[in-house]
């Protein structure tokens, strides 16, 4: 097992980046079959990483240990947790840099977004972290004259965490934080392109104080197998996933033997939906910002922007002036706004698409092709006289692709923007109050920003309706996914 040196040179404190994963409350260096899996930086092709490619005897070692932990840890007071969760945030903001080095290396996107990551992370832990002295019951007036109910929250226990590659840090940040303030334990499995973030923030949690057997961190390329322990095993109370619909159905159906408490934060296909009264130069700003973060690659991402007839062509020019100036490159290049996709099936999807939509009728305003540097470089690219029978329409790119649909009424629109399976986040610009109320409350989405391109925040509840899954992460509604509620009913009080 090895990390090289391409990135451990990179570092201020190369002990950021590990080459073991930690089982319960042990770092180990090699998985008992000795099987082992690489890292590479996908804006280079080079391998920065051998990790120990764990199996199943590993994850139930983890469950099983986390299991006597959360124990323990449950019975610290929500001011000791509280105080173990500030550290995690202190040494968070304290390594950034170094974090973000290690996200950029692992998965491309530029170095300063990486780097905003980690503190979006980081905010997860600080919230979290105040709200574990604040995990309040209610006492509510019994219903005969002799009884007094309680309701008092507990943890679930121990938790299974699945999580993507698009945001390494935040996405697994903000499971733990919450599970690990209210008294759970957790044994998480990053995605296999991703790792040494993980392993990093776990790293910096033992550092913080968290005790070990709390948190572990799984490395694996059989993701099947490790969620499969997970909804098998019946330590595991709850099982928490960002990722594909796809793959978040398959949790559901395992999980139905033992009635796995889920939250799954799934697929979207965002509208991005522009009047023809709106501010024309927010809403490209908000569609820069929606669309083409992560070089598109995230669950909230614009995936079809509407644009209202009177407006379309002057969007379109305004936006295109604005995505001309984007650089693409390797995420530590300066000035780069847009890294690699994430492997060749990213790629193959987003050239997929496109060509699917010019095939259909639909011209090339910007871009529209793999980009000068090769590899899983992708030109950030705008469609325009895009339509409803396109590839586009109905699936999430993933990809810096901005397809620009045609629409009259606000009727019309709403049927366009709720026609789909997804319901994750949607985005609207408008300066009429009415119009505003009127369109926020018939959009079939967990989340919608109005006036705004970039609605993550740890205060907000982050989560999806319809097929885009279950339970919200963030705010204080964030913590009801990783607590019961147990009613005491007190009979014989005279
Ligand atoms: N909601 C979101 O934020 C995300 C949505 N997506 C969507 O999904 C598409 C495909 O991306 P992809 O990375 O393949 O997403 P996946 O859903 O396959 O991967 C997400 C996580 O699930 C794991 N996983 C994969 N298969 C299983 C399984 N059978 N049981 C348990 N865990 C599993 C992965 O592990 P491993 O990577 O090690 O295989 C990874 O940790 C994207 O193009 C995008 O549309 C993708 C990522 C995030
Ligand atoms: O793609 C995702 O699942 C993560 C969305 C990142 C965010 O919180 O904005």
């Amino acid at each position: 097992m090895t990390i090289s040196n391409i990135l451990a040179s990179k570092l201020k404190d190369a002990s950021l980046a590990t080459d073991k994963a930690l089982v319960g409350d042990e770092w180990v260096s090699a998985s008992s079959s000795g099987k082992t899996f690489e890292v590479t930086n996908p804006a280079t092709g080079d391998v920065i990483a051998v990790l120990p490619n764990l199996g199943q005897a590993e994850v139930a070692r983890a469950i099983e240990i986390a299991d006597k932990a959360q124990k323990a840890w449950a019975k610290k007071t929500g001011k000791e947790r509280a105080g173990v969760l500030r550290k995690l945030f202190d040494l968070m903001v304290a390594n950034a840099d170094d974090l973000a080095t290690i996200l950029t290396m692992e998965m491309g996107k530029p170095w300063p977004e990486a780097r905003g990551e980690i503190l979006y992370g980081a905010s997860y832990v600080e919230w979290f972290g105040e709200e574990a002295k604040r995990v309040y019951g209610d006492t509510i007036p019994g219903h005969q004259a002799d009884k007094r109910i309680m309701v008092i929250r507990q943890p679930v226990g121990v938790v299974g965490a699945i999580t993507p590659w698009n945001f390494p840090n935040a996405m697994l940040a903000r499971k733990m934080a919450p599970a690990v303030a209210v008294g759970c334990a957790m044994v998480s499995k990053p995605a296999a392109q991703t790792p040494l973030s993980a392993l990093a923030l776990a790293i910096l949690a033992e550092r913080a104080g968290l005790p070990l057997g709390v948190f572990s961190v799984i490395t694996s390329t059989d993701a099947a197998m490790v969620g499969k322990e997970f909804c098998d095993n019946d330590k595991v109370r709850k099982l928490t996933f960002t990722g594909s619909t796809n793959v978040g159905r398959i949790l559901m159906r395992q999980g139905a033997d033992q009635i796995m408490k889920l939250g799954l934060e799934l697929g979207g296909n965002a509208p991005f939906i522009v009047f023809d009264d709106a501010d024309l130069d927010a809403a490209v700003e908000g569609a820069m910002i929606s669309k083409y973060r992560n070089a598109g690659q995230t669950c909230v991402c614009a995936n079809r922007l509407y644009i209202q007839a009177g407006v379309y062509d002057a969007f379109a020019a305004k936006l295109a002036e604005r995505v001309g100036q984007m650089k693409v490159g390797d995420g530590f290049a300066e000035g780069v706004t847009t890294g690699p996709l994430i492997d060749t099936n990213a790629l193959k999807k987003v050239e997929e698409h496109v060509a699917d939509a010019v095939s259909k009728g639909a011209k090339v305003a910007l871009g529209g092709k793999p980009a000068d540097q090769g590899g899983l470089f992708f030109q950030p690219t705008i469609l325009t006289g895009v339509t409803s029978d396109m590839k586009v329409a109905v699936e999430e790119t993933f990809g810096p692709v901005a397809p620009l649909f045609k629409f009259e009424t606000e009727e019309e629109v709403i049927e366009l923007a709720n026609n789909t399976e997804f319901g994750l986040a949607s985005y609207f610009y408008s300066k009429d109050v009415a119009k505003i109320f009127r369109v926020a409350e018939a959009l079939e989405y967990g989340m919608v920003g109005i006036n705004t391109g970039l609605i993550s925040t740890e205060v907000a509840p982050f989560g999806g309706i319809k097929q885009s899954g279950l339970g919200r992460e963030g705010s204080k509604y964030g913590i009801d996914d990783y607590t019961e509620l147990k009613y005491m009913c007190l009979g014989g009080i005279a």
